[in-house]
């Protein structure tokens, strides 16, 4: 028997499970039945919060999505992961320092009880996104469907495709995102956003996900959209991200600093999942 805690960020929901004092071995099989809204628990993506594997980090993060692939990054589920180890007295310290597949996060505890996620540097080189491109650059195409699609593309630890659009609620978010999740230029598939700016300092975004379909948020993506409009000269930090979900704000002083995301975590319920 396994124990398990539901929780969101945004609405994006997680079932995270506690592998420090517990043995978790998930087969994808199993992670899809557990992530189905009918047949399982249902939920975005599974969360496993581990003992550290380096000597400084108080926990090691893994992230499965619904599909059952293993990914680097999930920052709704980083806000929640510090909720959880703090509910579950794991760790009771104000700055939490955890490592995922693609480095460090630090999860910090505020005041006012949203955390604050440090997500990392992005990345823009087209082999660490990855992507298929001559050269690096602030606009990319696609040819997909019966368009050619422009965006720009950002590693924040997972790999991130952000269009443009001019209303989020009419974007072709079911058509073009699945399309564009798994174009040939995306070796390792991606997250596709839509951004529609309201101004400088403020987007609306929809986003379809790698391996868990459209979400009611996604936190990397909300990074991925404030910094490629912040490169595109669209945007000016800090930048709101209104999601569907709810809003996040995200931080980014430029090039080789790292994002920071802000916003809420919560817990939903308790259980234990019979395998
Ligand atoms: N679907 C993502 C993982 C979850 C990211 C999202 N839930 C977030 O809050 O960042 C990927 O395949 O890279």
């Amino acid at each position: 028997m396994l124990r398990f805690t539901k929780m969101h960020g945004l609405g994006n929901d997680f079932v995270v499970f506690d592998a420090v004092n517990q043995t978790v071995a998930l087969t994808p099989d199993q992670l899809r039945q557990l992530a189905d809204r009918h047949f399982g628990i249902g939920c975005d993506q599974i969360l496993l919060v581990q003992a550290p594997i380096q000597p400084d980090a108080h926990f090691h993060y893994r992230i499965f999505n619904a599909d059952g692939s293993e990914v680097s990054q999930c920052g709704n589920g980083a806000r929640c992961f510090a909720r959880f180890v703090r509910e579950k007295g794991l760790c009771l310290e104000d700055e939490i320092r955890v490592d995922t597949r693609a480095g460090r996060l630090l999860l910090r505890h505020r005041p006012d009880g949203q955390i604050t996620v440090d997500m990392g540097v992005p990345r823009f080189a087209p082999a660490d996104i990855p992507l298929k491109a001559e050269q690096e650059s602030v606009h990319y195409t696609a040819a997909a469907g019966s368009a050619i699609h422009r965006f720009g593309a950002v590693s924040m630890g997972n790999p991130h495709a952000v269009l443009p659009t001019d209303d989020v609620d009419t974007a072709p978010v079911d058509t073009v995102g699945p399309l564009l999740e798994s174009h040939a230029s995306f070796p390792e598939r991606a997250n596709i956003g839509f951004m529609q700016k309201i101004d400088a300092h403020h987007i609306r975004l929809r986003v379809y996900e790698r391996g868990s379909g459209e979400t009611l948020a996604c936190g990397s993506g909300a990074c991925a959209a404030a910094v490629v409009g912040i490169e595109q000269g669209l945007l000016q930090t800090p930048v709101r991200v209104d999601l569907p979900g709810g809003s996040l704000y995200i931080e980014w002083q430029g090039r080789g600093a790292p994002v920071l995301m802000s916003g809420p975590a919560t817990t939903v319920f308790e259980g234990t999942l019979e395998l």
